[in-house]
This record gives structure tokens, sequence and C-alpha cells, in this order.
């Protein structure tokens, strides 16, 4: 099953406790809203946040944005009643951090599927997040991207993740770029999303332009973001431009019309036009919501 091409392209991190910006979330155009119950609330606001997002994730408009929530870790105090109480709301997925193998996985979901069995609720409609932010779920991404049909997206976290490698996050992503490369080979793999980290300064939008292009060129299809103003720029990175789209046009429309004549593979302006450069034009096409008749 292909489950790539959702259009995520920015997912925006809103503390669960902060019942302006959830309030607001939806105004701002992010493709996907991450309500957090996780490293954005104080251990001390834990139980709060947890009963302000049950209560308003339903009531507000949060227009066409996704809605999910980043729920804590079942090693903490908080995981299960976070579950317990976000699972029957069922939102578009729950966002699990510092996923470490598929085994832990499989213990996530059975758990969540005897609240939905409780709830008579399916088990289909809520999908799975798995956030890779330590050394050991690098070494295990594959298994975790790999064997869930509700895993449909992992994301690396950089910050957790320098954090466990006791090393500094530095603006030039050295420390993680092995990371951010396994995880994306992982996710085609699997053909699920993948979302790159947040970018840490909200006032330097060379940098976010330029980590957002890195990661668009590595292969991730989307960045989760901590303030509303870095969704423009990030939009505009993975928005195909109209010379792109025009170009992609051409490329599949002459494809059909050579395919149509028994012919495989041909030039345009001298440059070789062949399968997998219509595979490349045809997902150009498809985030610019383009059919060629
Ligand atoms: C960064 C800052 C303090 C800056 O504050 P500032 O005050 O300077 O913001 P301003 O720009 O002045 O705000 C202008 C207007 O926008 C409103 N507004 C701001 N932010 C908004 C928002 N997020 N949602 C809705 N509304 C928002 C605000 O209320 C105001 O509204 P108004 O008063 O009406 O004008 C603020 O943004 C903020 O708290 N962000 C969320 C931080 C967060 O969630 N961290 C956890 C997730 S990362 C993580 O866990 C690491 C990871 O796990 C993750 C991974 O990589 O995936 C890993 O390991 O790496
Ligand atoms: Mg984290």
């Amino acid at each position: 099953m292909t489950k790539i091409f959702k259009k995520r392209r920015s997912m925006l991190y809103i503390p669960g406790n902060n019942p302006a910006m959830i309030q607001q979330g939806g105004v701002y155009g992010a493709d996907s809203i991450l309500l957090d119950l996780e490293d954005a609330v104080a251990l001390n606001q834990k139980d709060a946040a947890r009963i302000l997002v049950r209560n308003m994730i339903n009531v507000i408009d949060f227009y066409d944005s996704e809605v999910c929530v980043r729920v804590n870790h079942l090693s903490t105090p908080f995981g299960l009643a976070d579950l317990e109480a976000i699972v029957p709301l069922q939102p578009s997925a729950i966002r699990y951090p510092k996923t470490e193998s598929g085994e832990e996985v499989a213990e996530l979901l059975k758990i969540i599927e005897q609240i939905e069995d409780r709830h008579g609720l399916p088990h289909t409609k809520m999908t799975l997040h798995a956030m890779i932010e330590t050394a050991m779920g690098v070494q295990n991404v594959f298994d975790i991207a790999s064997k869930f049909d509700r895993v449909d997206a992992i994301t690396i976290g950089g910050q957790d993740l320098t954090a466990d490698m006791n090393i500094v996050y530095t603006p030039d992503g050295a420390g993680i770029d092995f990371a951010r490369k396994r995880i994306v080979m992982a996710a085609k793999a699997s053909h699920i999303d993948v979302i790159d980290t947040v970018f840490p300064d909200v006032n330097d939008e060379d940098g976010l332009r330029r980590e957002t292009e890195y990661a668009k060129r590595i292969g991730f299809t989307g960045k989760a973001v901590i303030n509303p103003r870095q969704i423009e720029i990030i939009h505009d990175v993975y928005t195909p431009t109209d010379e792109e789209v025009r170009k992609a046009y051409r490329i599949v429309k002459e494809f059909k019309i050579n395919s149509a004549a028994g012919i495989g593979v041909f030039a345009i302006d001298g440059k070789m036009i062949d399968a997998p450069i219509v595979t490349r034009a045809e997902y150009i096409l498809r985030l610019a919501n383009v059919t060629v008749g």
C-alpha cells in the first residue's frame, strides 16, 4: 500500500496547556496541527494540558489543518492517561515520542486498540506518527516504519536526538545528518511520510529556508514548526514553482503521446526522458494538484 503524498508540508506544534494558541491554531494555514502534551508542557501542567486538549479538540475549528496529538511516552506517569483521554476522540493521528523499536510500536498499538474496542471505535481511522529521536530509534527505524499499517509518518526529533547523543545541536545539522538520511530511507522504503525536525530559531528566516531546502533535497516530505511565522517559508519551499509544474506537465503529456506510439524513451530540449523522470514529474503534478488530460 502506498501511503505517501498526504499534504503535510508544515506541522505546527501548539503547547497543550495554552488555550489562546489552541484557539487560534487553525488560522495560520498549517497543513497539520500538533497539539502537544509532551515536551512543550511543564511537568506540573501535564494533567491540565490533557484536560484542555481533550475539551478543545473537537469544539475548535481548525479549518483545513489535520489535527494530531503528541502524547507522552508510556514509560512516563502520563503516557497511558494521555492515550485514555485522547484516543476516544480520534484525532487524525497520535504522534508518539522517542520511539525505539518495532516491539514498542506493537505494544503501543495494542493499548490504542484496546481503548478503541472499549469505545466501539474502528482500528482504521486514526494513524500513528513515530518520532525517532534517540540513537536506538535511529538504529531500529526500518522496523518502526515498515511493519505497521497504522504508522503513516515518521519524524526526526533533532533536539532530543542531539541530547541523547551528547552533542550540541548546530544549525548546519552535522551531528544528525546520518540520522536524517537513514530515517528518510526507511520512510521511502515503507512508502510513508517523513517529517523533518523543528528549526528552533524563529527569528532566523534565512536559516529556516536553508534547512528546509536541504531537508527537501534529501527526501523529507515536510517539516515540524514551532511558530506560525515559519509556515509560509516551508510552504514556499515545498510548493513546486510554476516553471517546475509547466515542465512536469510537458514531460507527462509527451510521455503519454510517445508511449501510445510505442516509444519508451525520447528527448525534450535535448534531455532524455524515460520512466524515472516521468515518475518524478508525476510527483510534482500530484503536489501541485494538476492532472494531465
Ligand atoms: C517559540 C515561541 C516560544 C516563540 O514565542 P514568541 O512569543 O516569540 O512568538 P511570537 O512570534 O511573538 O508569537 C506571535 C503570535 O503567534 C502565536 N504563536 C506563537 N507560537 C505559536 C504556536 N506554536 N502555535 C500557535 N500560536 C502561536 C502567539 O501566541 C502570538 O499570538 P498573538 O498574541 O495573538 O499575536 C512560541 O512560538 C512557542 O511557544 N512555540 C511552541 C513551542 C513548542 O511547542 N515546543 C515543543 C515542540 S518542539 C520539540 O518538542 C522538540 C522535538 O521533540 C520536536 C521535533 O523536532 O519535532 C525534538 O526533539 O526536536
Ligand atoms: Mg523531542
